[in-house]
């Protein structure tokens, strides 16, 4: 479990101070995938390397299994931090060693005995994908095979917790579906508490249980993912979510149908079941029309979203969108809203 208690980071500035990280209060459990999401600068890639101590809390703590990290000194910290992988957005790996002599490299700062070195590297390489791979220079590689190289590399020392920082930025869609499957597979059979840092909330549906939302140093929304990307508090969760999806109408929709009057349905795939649009037409003396759907997968879960219109008189069209909203986890109103 990772804890941070009112953890502050500050940076001295020419006139002042910067708080890159502003009394963040979290609980990350054991054998979790979570997310951090935020605008650039917000202070995530901070928050994230307190935990392996690249960054020293100002004030606050970092509880690591029960360990407060910050007072770690010398051989204590360096033990402590082979304990935690780190993967990056550019990978870091060093160009002029082969894939091998690169995952070889954390074992060796370890002083794993030589002999053992070998048949460890060809493990990790195996549960990476890339066997064939081994005697290559990383300028062969493609994108997703080095960042490959890079979990192998991070997990070489039995790392129990790893980091990513915006470790599927550089890839293209399918190569992150890949690398996020595999980060998935190596947390179900290890069970490394993962945490990631993006700013494309896809992988965080994809693959995180939980997540938290960062703005200006602070947390502004944490919890399962499932909850916050279907029903987001904050208002800035909210403009990060919609930003994420693209749900433009073209304005002579908008016009025919009248901006008001169009409404995104927000639902679980277990209420799909149910006859909720027909039974707001029947009740309401309205008609809707849809004009836009899909279902999504978050945390595996099958979340729908329909965009419609409700036609009729005011009252109705009133009454039709109160009772879809009980039925359904989320309802918004107005076609600029989303
Ligand atoms: N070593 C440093 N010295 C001074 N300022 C820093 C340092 N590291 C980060 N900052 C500042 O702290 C703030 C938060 O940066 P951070 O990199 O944590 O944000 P982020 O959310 O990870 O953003 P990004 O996605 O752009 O990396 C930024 O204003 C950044 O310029």
């Amino acid at each position: 479990m990772i804890q941070f208690k009112n953890v502050s980071v500050s940076f001295p500035q020419k006139n002042g101070e910067l708080h890159a990280v502003n009394d963040v209060t979290l609980h990350i459990g054991k054998g979790k995938i979570y997310g951090l999401v935020g605008a650039s600068g917000a202070g995530k890639s901070t928050l994230l390397r307190t935990i392996n101590f690249l960054e020293q809390p100002t004030s606050g703590e970092v509880i690591v299994d029960g360990e407060v990290i910050n007072h770690l000194r010398g051989e204590s910290l360096r033990r402590y931090r082979q304990n935690i992988g780190i993967i990056f957005q550019h990978f870091n790996l060093a160009a002029n060693k082969t894939v091998r002599k690169n995952v070889e490299f954390p074992l060796r700062a370890a002083n794993v005995p030589k002999g053992e070195i070998k048949g460890r590297v060809d493990e990790l390489l195996e549960l990476v994908g890339l066997r064939d791979k081994s005697e290559e220079y990383p300028a062969k590689l493609s994108g997703g095979q080095k960042q490959r190289v890079g979990i192998a590399r991070a997990l070489a020392n039995n790392a129990n917790i790893l980091l990513c920082d915006e470790a599927t930025s550089a890839l293209d869609p399918e190569t992150t579906v890949s690398i996020l499957k595999l980060l998935e597979s190596i947390n179900q059979k290890y069970g490394i508490t993962i945490i990631m840092i993006t700013h494309e909330i896809d992988v965080v549906k994809m693959i995180c249980n939980e997540m938290a939302v960062m703005k200006d140093g602070s947390v502004v929304e944490s919890g399962k993912v499932i909850d916050i990307i279907s029903k987001p508090k904050n208002e800035f969760t909210k403009k990060l979510i919609s930003n994420s999806e693209n749900y433009e109408l073209p304005s002579e929709i908008i016009t025919q149908f009248g901006e008001k009057n169009i409404i995104k349905i927000t639902y679980l795939g277990s209420e799909a079941t149910e006859p909720i649009l027909s039974n707001a037409i029947k009740t309401n003396n309205v008609d809707i029309s849809i004009l836009h759907g899909k279902i999504d997968y978050i945390s595996h879960v099958p979340v729908g979203t329909l965009i419609v219109s409700v036609q009729g008189d005011k009252r109705d069209v009133e009454n039709a969108i109160d009772y879809i909203r009980r039925k359904t986890l989320r309802v918004e109103v107005g076609a600029n809203e989303f």
